[in-house]
């Protein structure tokens, strides 16, 4: 499936991150909201960017199954990576993708509790943990929700929904904060804070 030139737009605006691996990412995250795994929706977190820092910051859930493997068999923009990835997002936690397209690390528990966060109401623990870490370091987490919705969160706040099915925006309530832009072209709709 051809990207989407709106994931183009709202990586770019991320100033911390390699906007090509996010896009990546995102990319990866709307086909998991999508698809699920064998007919059971799928919610999991990745974080990109600033990896150093959100390795400490986080903890393995279990033994970790990319550990050992060599990086180049590790870039999120190989095909068997990607199915891997989707495999394991089966798991509870985290990845940890490095800004040169490394996943480095899977089912991760984020250890970074935040009391000053402006997470919006009737968002659950993952979505906590992505706004804290992002809050805490330069990286950007991406939310894939059970819900199917893709969120992204930038210092501590969400910046942008997507909304992997376009019959999915009809009523939907974003809960993007302040004023809202939102784009949409033939696959996803995306709904961004609009400064
Ligand atoms: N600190 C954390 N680090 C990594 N993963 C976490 C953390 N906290 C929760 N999770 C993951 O999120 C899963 C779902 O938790 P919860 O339902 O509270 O989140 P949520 O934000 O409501 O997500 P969803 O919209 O998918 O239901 C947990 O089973 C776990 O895999």
């Amino acid at each position: 499936m051809a990207r989407s030139r709106i994931y183009e737009e709202i990586c770019s605006e991320r100033r911390d991150v390699n906007t090509r691996v996010l896009e990546q990412v995102v990319s990866l995250a709307v086909e998991i909201a999508r698809e699920g795994r064998e007919g059971r929706k799928i919610g999991t977190l990745f974080v990109v960017g600033d990896s150093g820092e959100v390795m400490r910051r986080s903890k393995p859930m279990i033994l970790d199954p990319l550990q050992g493997h060599p990086d180049e068999d590790k870039y999120i923009d190989d095909p068997n990576t990607r199915e891997t990835i989707k495999e394991l997002a089966q798991l509870d936690g985290a990845f940890v993708v490095s800004n040169a397209g490394v996943v480095l690390s899977a089912a991760r528990y984020i250890d970074a509790a935040s009391d000053s966060l402006n997470v919006p109401l009737g968002l659950g623990s993952r979505h906590m943990a992505g706004a804290s870490i992002s809050q805490q370091t330069d990286a950007v987490a991406v939310v894939v929700s059970e819900s199917s919705m893709v969120r992204m969160f930038d210092d501590g706040e969400l910046v942008t929904e997507i909304v992997p099915e376009l019959w999915m925006i009809e009523g939907y309530r974003s809960r993007v904060e302040g004023q809202t832009l939102t784009r949409r072209d033939d696959e996803v709709a995306v709904i961004s804070r609009a400064d």
